[in-house]
């Protein structure tokens, strides 16, 4: 039987003691292509929320993906994740065809994805959030608590260890105990990401981390992403509209509209880019989000 929790390292994270575990991320030099989306095609009867799109995430970037209201960022959210199946083209992850995985599928490849509204157990503890994300626990079997109570409980307490030094690094360590319906909306977004981080994924989509964060809460879920970036290789898709997070975090920017790539390139070139600027506020002359 498998035990492969007991082996998962402690934070701060170290790539020298990850390099044992199976984690192709880890093992993949950075800057090559992580994720391609090839002409992906998605219909909802007449209307064509993806329609042919390209794209390129690299390997150990921060990719912010933006696009005015109803441009398909979160049908393709969708379609990587295996929630919705493509009518057209191609998902591939690490060169690997996934279109049309299901979500389980893919996540057992490492994709780990947020919400615009995060989905938390609302009634549970924080911690226990975190606790429920690692799968193939052995005190989930039937039998498992009887035939190893050992191994059970050692497990568990490798993978509490982990969540609260997940907690710790979120700054959500005093709130470790308490239902996560009494979180604010900031603290969810950061539970969640915890969440991600708790499954050691290889690329993470986050839709909107920054909506309804407010500054403080907005430094430490920044600070998280960049640090999972810098010290585990994680590669990160964002959806965002605040452009002042998108400037801080993201290497290169890729803009949607009506379901196709308009262009892609670093924040600041992206938000003066005049078709950019045409396509969310209809005037060339104007500017994307606030000047830094
Ligand atoms: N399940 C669905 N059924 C019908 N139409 C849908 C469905 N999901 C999305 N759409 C439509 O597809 C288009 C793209 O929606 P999507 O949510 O992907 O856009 P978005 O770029 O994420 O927008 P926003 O920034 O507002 O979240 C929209 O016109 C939307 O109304």
């Amino acid at each position: 039987m498998r035990w492969h929790l007991r082996s998962l390292p402690p934070f701060p994270f170290d790539r020298a003691r990850l390099s044992h575990l199976n984690g192709r991320h880890l093992h993949a030099p950075p800057g090559g292509r992580c994720l391609e989306i090839r002409g992906l095609v998605k219909r909802f009867g007449g209307l064509r929320a993806l329609d042919g799109l390209e794209l390129e995430v690299r390997r150990g970037t921060i990719t912010g993906l933006i696009g005015p209201n109803g441009a398909g960022k979160s049908t393709l959210f969708d379609c990587i994740t295996g929630f919705t199946v493509p009518d057209g083209g191609q998902v591939l992850l690490d060169g690997e065809d996934i279109t049309g995985m299901a979500p389980h599928e893919v996540f057992a490849r490492g994709i780990s994805r947020t919400f615009q509204i995060p989905r938390l157990h609302r009634r549970l503890s924080v911690l226990e959030n975190l606790m429920l994300v690692p799968p193939g626990q052995l005190g989930e079997r039937l039998a498992g608590p009887w035939l190893r109570p050992g191994a059970v409980r050692r497990q568990e307490e490798a993978i509490r260890r982990r969540a609260l030094e997940v907690l710790d690094l979120l700054e959500l360590t005093r709130l470790a105990h308490a239902p996560a319906e009494h979180l604010s909306g900031g603290q969810r977004k950061l539970l969640e990401l915890g969440r991600v981080m708790m499954a050691d994924p290889a690329l993470v989509l986050l839709d909107e981390p920054g909506a309804g964060v407010n500054p403080t809460l907005m430094r430490t879920l920044a600070a998280a992403i960049e640090r999972l970036r810098e010290e585990r290789g994680i590669t990160f898709l964002v959806i965002e509209h605040d452009m002042e997070l998108v400037a801080r975090l993201c290497d290169e920017v890729v803009v949607v509209s009506e379901g196709r790539k308009l262009t892609a390139g670093p924040p600041d070139a992206v938000r003066k880019d005049p078709a950019v600027v045409e396509a969310y506020l209809g005037d060339p002359r104007a500017t994307v989000g606030v000047e830094t």
